[in-house]
């Protein structure tokens, strides 16, 4: 499966979902999938609160009562022998909006997980009334979608328990213990990272059956609901937007440090939509750090946009940036290294070009993965800008993808030096692609053959990044970077 990047194909590729991916949402509800959990969670009237007051349902909670109508799981408990309508209250952890808070506590031991309706707890006596009182009420587990719903110490307030009425009083204790009631819902299951190499039997153990293909897409918390964008930076201004992103310099909040948050421009509404997007923070976090790929330090989703947050750099080579002569060769070594690193560990960028070389205290570093692939092809390829792309990939033939990442390299060090952008078709685009690359004045031979040999038409005749690293004509460039590392 391929996708075209230009003019606009990573747009193109969210809106069009591969048929095959289609069959698959069609055959089957993946274990991520939030609707499925929900479905099969119980669900409790959330406008049926009495005390204390809660603000009105908010967009998500408002979701969960919709598709639990008619869903009555917990409606009736066995109580003693008597059925009991219970009216639960819940209120929904963090957790459930993907923003755990870490203190999810583990199911007990002597209660079963695999039991949905739970016996309700005796009711008090009336002599506990006023009393604060903690007690275990409920506990189950959805054994098909892991998703959790834990107990928590509750508090239990009776005071307008004066009925004498016992079976109106057992009905109310329920409701009103349920106010103080705590769900937690556990994060969907962990995902299965595709970039990283080292997926060995080791590191899945560590997640055992809780990996899912395509988990990770929690729900988006925003919308009427809290900003974590908003809750955790402030934002600064707008530094840089692309075809699909706008990237914002933060601060964020609770460190006081400037970060760049990048945000999709377009909303991702399904699974399949979001799995894509997610491949850039995948590809990131797979590589980890290298001071030549900028540095990465999480993500979210948001209103159904894919939030970034990414160490801050100073801008791009474009638009004006354009590196002088001498600093080219840094350039050109610099990306060469975070190539060499890339492609070590089996990824390929992509979309090498001068908008995606950044600069930060004089060292150059890649950015903009998402069209990172693996080069085992394993994964369905999304070509970049086709300014930058080789013949061979506008030819449909992807056997050699590191060396994709070479062409693009070379045509953006011959787009820098000549400082005029590269075109979109006609003769030079044509030269270029036939290795007809025209001479560059006031450039050693060796700096310009290297850049023929890095845009060679025959993929397999281009040297690898560790050949361009170990070219003499680096030497000098060699002490510069090291200094500033
Ligand atoms: N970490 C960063 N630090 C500073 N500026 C950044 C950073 N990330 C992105 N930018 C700026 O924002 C611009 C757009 O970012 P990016 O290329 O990641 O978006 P995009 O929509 O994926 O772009 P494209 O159209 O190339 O696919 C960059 O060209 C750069 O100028
Ligand atoms: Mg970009």
């Amino acid at each position: 499966m391929r996708k075209r990047k230009t003019p606009t194909s990573r747009a193109k590729a969210s809106r069009q979902r591969p048929p095959a991916a289609a069959a698959m949402m069609k055959r089957s509800v993946p274990a991520g999938d939030l609707s499925l959990h929900l479905e099969r969670m119980p669900r409790f009237p959330l406008h049926q609160l009495s005390a204390p007051p809660l603000p009105a349902p908010s967009r998500f909670q408002r979701k969960l009562l919709e598709v639990s109508e008619g869903y009555d799981a917990l409606s009736s408990v066995d109580d003693g022998g008597e059925d009991v309508a219970v009216d639960k209250d819940c209120i929904l952890s963090q957790d459930f909006f993907c923003t755990p808070d870490y203190i999810t506590p583990e199911i007990p031991n002597n209660l079963n997980p695999n039991k949905e309706n739970i016996a309700c707890p005796k009711s008090p006596e009336k002599s506990i009334r006023n009393k604060r009182h903690r007690q275990v009420f409920s506990s189950c587990i959805l054994p098909s979608t892991n998703v959790q719903l834990h107990e928590e110490d509750a508090e239990l307030k009776f005071d307008e328990f004066g009925s004498d009425d016992v079976g109106e009083k057992k009905q109310r204790y329920v409701s009103q213990s349920a106010v103080a009631l705590r769900y937690r819902v556990m994060p969907p299951p962990c995902i299965r990272n595709p970039y990283l190499i080292e997926n060995s039997s080791n590191a899945l153990d560590v997640f055992g059956d809780r990996i899912a293909k395509m988990a990770g897409f929690s729900p988006s918390i925003g919308g009427d609901g809290i900003s974590r964008y908003r809750t955790d930076f402030h934002e600064i201004e707008q530094i840089g937007s692309g075809n699909f992103s706008h990237v914002f310099k933060a601060l964020k909040r609770i460190d006081g440090c400037l970060y760049a948050v990048k945000h999709s421009i377009k909303q991702f509404h399904n699974d399949m939509e979001r799995k894509y997007a997610l491949r850039e923070v995948q590809a990131l976090a797979a590589l980890g750090y290298h001071a030549n790929i900028v540095g990465y330090h999480t993500s979210w989703f948001e209103n159904d946009k894919l939030y970034i947050q990414m160490e801050l750099c100073d801008h791009s080579l474009s638009k004006g940036h354009i590196p002088r002569s001498g600093d080219v060769l840094e350039v050109l070594y610099q990306m060469a290294t975070a190539l060499n690193f890339m492609h070590d560990r089996g990824i390929a960028h992509m979309d090498v070009k001068p908008e995606n070389i950044y600069v930060k205290h004089g060292v150059y570093k890649l950015g903009d993965f998402g069209c990172a692939i693996l080069t085992d092809k394993s994964l369905p390829i999304e070509e970049g800008d086709s300014r930058y792309m080789p013949q061979e990939i506008l030819n449909d033939k992807y056997e050699h993808l590191d060396k994709v990442d070479i062409f693009s390299l070379g045509a953006a060090i011959y787009e820098l030096v000549k400082g005029s952008p590269l075109p979109e078709s006609g003769p030079l685009f044509c030269n270029l692609r036939e290795g007809k690359i025209p001479l560059l004045p006031g450039y050693s031979m060796q700096f310009q053959s290297v850049l023929k040999a890095m845009m060679d038409p025959d993929p397999l005749k281009r040297p690898s990044a560790r050949e361009i690293m170990e070219n003499p004509i680096f030497e000098r460039v060699k002490k510069t970077t090291s200094r500033k590392e």
